[in-house]
């Protein structure tokens, strides 16, 4: 059994999952798009190709990457996990005693890539279609429907119909996974499933992985934004100060924007010293666009809480200091426009070690000014270079497809373990 431990948003990197976009990917039409939260059809074959890279980009640091889709597999070939599953997929999906039957028929293989994929059916030869259930493209975005925080997960409420199925799918694999999985109950803190299965009305308490990042053994900083409410993150944060040893919730004030949906996009730690961030809402001097913070203090006997005005700010008071670099540059215009395809929005695979989009050029230039070297995939994939060697690099994955479903390298990726730093 391996150790769930997620204590940094930077630690050198040991297992982490991902999912390869598949059919669910394919099955996308324009009418299903809007819901579907994408903002484009994806090609399906370059996207996997894209996808691919990254993941060999992955492998080539931890230890273990994992497919979601498999990790299903693997957790439904027992029994117990196959009824855990169906039961509440089933109540989910609204499907009958008889749909349940054919779904329990399939094998564990058939039944994860379902799940995924959707229960699509042709009618009257191919002139039309249905889907018994629709598909899961967001799953891409393996960042969103659960999060490790510390030694325990939180299972994720998502605002969105779209992706309500997502939790369920990690809901079965955090707890039946042969390698990795929670011990007990208690290493939940946040859990939707009873809510969803209870029929609670879908916009209360949401919370997505996106908004959720952990910067330290002390501190979390998680955004109150147009997926995640307030409420969640309190929920959460008092469940945090009861079972854990975390000092800090920095609950971070979003603009309800399409564009910045999650902390993520505008944030990320890439080092020690460093954060990635979309410059206006970090900017001192530009009170109205900066986002405040509200502080919630875990040490003490009850919640207690205060309001920061800068999140950058609050954070070197509270002795995690870090300096920004400019996603898009200084110019106001390519900080917009690299925003939207995922600047921000780098995944750190060791101190330094970053992995993100290749169309975000002028985000590039501002690494390479604080001291990174900039590789392509090939030249990181090649033996002659190694990722470890300390050096600060930053490496550039292809994401024309990727980057039209909305979503970056840190939304892609479901870091399970990571070493203390
Ligand atoms: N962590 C993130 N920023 N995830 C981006 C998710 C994008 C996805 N299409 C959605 O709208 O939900």
């Amino acid at each position: 059994m391996s150790q769930l431990s997620i204590f940094s948003e930077i630690g050198r990197l040991r297992a982490v999952a991902v999912h390869r976009p598949g059919p669910e990917v394919d099955r996308m039409t324009p009418s299903l798009m809007h819901d579907l939260l994408f903002d484009d059809i994806l090609f399906g074959r370059e996207a996997r190709g894209e996808h691919d890279d990254f993941s060999r980009v992955l492998n080539k640091v931890a230890d273990r990457v994992f497919d979601v889709q498999d990790m299903l597999a693997d957790s439904l070939a027992q029994p117990r996990a196959r009824e855990h599953f169906l039961d509440r997929f089933c109540i989910l999906h609204k499907l009958n005693g008889q749909d349940k039957e054919r779904l329990s028929d399939l094998d564990p293989k058939e039944l994860a890539e379902t799940a995924v994929a959707g229960w699509y059916e042709d009618i009257d030869n191919g002139t039309n279609y249905q889907f018994r259930f629709p598909p899961v493209p967001n799953l891409l975005f393996m960042r969103d429907p659960a999060s490790v925080i510390g030694n325990g997960v939180s299972i994720n409420h998502m605002a969105t119909a779209a992706r309500r199925p997502e939790p369920f799918i990690l809901d079965t694999v955090l707890r039946f996974h042969p390698e990795y999985h929670i011990e007990n109950e208690k290493q939940i803190w946040f859990d939707a499933i009873p809510s969803y299965i209870g029929g609670i009305p879908e916009h209360n308490n949401t919370i997505e992985g996106g908004d959720t990042l952990v910067l330290s053994e002390d501190i979390l900083a998680i955004g109150i934004s147009i997926r995640t409410t307030q409420s969640a993150v309190t929920m959460l944060a008092e469940k945090l100060r009861r079972h854990t040893q975390f000092k800090t919730v920095f609950a971070v004030l979003m603009p309800h924007d399409r564009a910045v949906m999650h902390l993520d996009t505008v944030f990320t730690q890439i080092d020690p010293e460093h954060c990635l961030v979309f410059p206006p809402f970090f900017r001192e001097d530009n009170p109205i666009q900066s986002l405040p913070v509200i502080r919630m203090d875990l040490t003490s006997s009850s919640l207690h809480i205060t309001l920061e005005d800068n999140f950058l700010n609050a954070l070197k008071k509270e002795g995690h200091h870090l300096k920004p670099v400019f996603c898009g540059g200084t110019n106001r215009l390519d900080q917009e426009r690299e925003q939207w395809t995922d600047g921000a929005n780098a995944f750190c695979m060791a101190p330094g070690l970053i992995l993100g989009y290749s169309r975000n050029i002028k985000t590039a230039e501002e690494l390479e000014k604080v001291g990174y070297r900039i590789l392509t995939t090939e030249q990181a994939l090649s033996d002659s270079v190694d990722l470890l060697d300390g050096k600060r690099t930053m490496v550039m994955i292809a994401g024309n497809e990727l980057s039209r479903a909305r979503g970056g390298a840190r939304c892609m990726t479901f870091p399970l373990q990571r070493d203390p730093l």
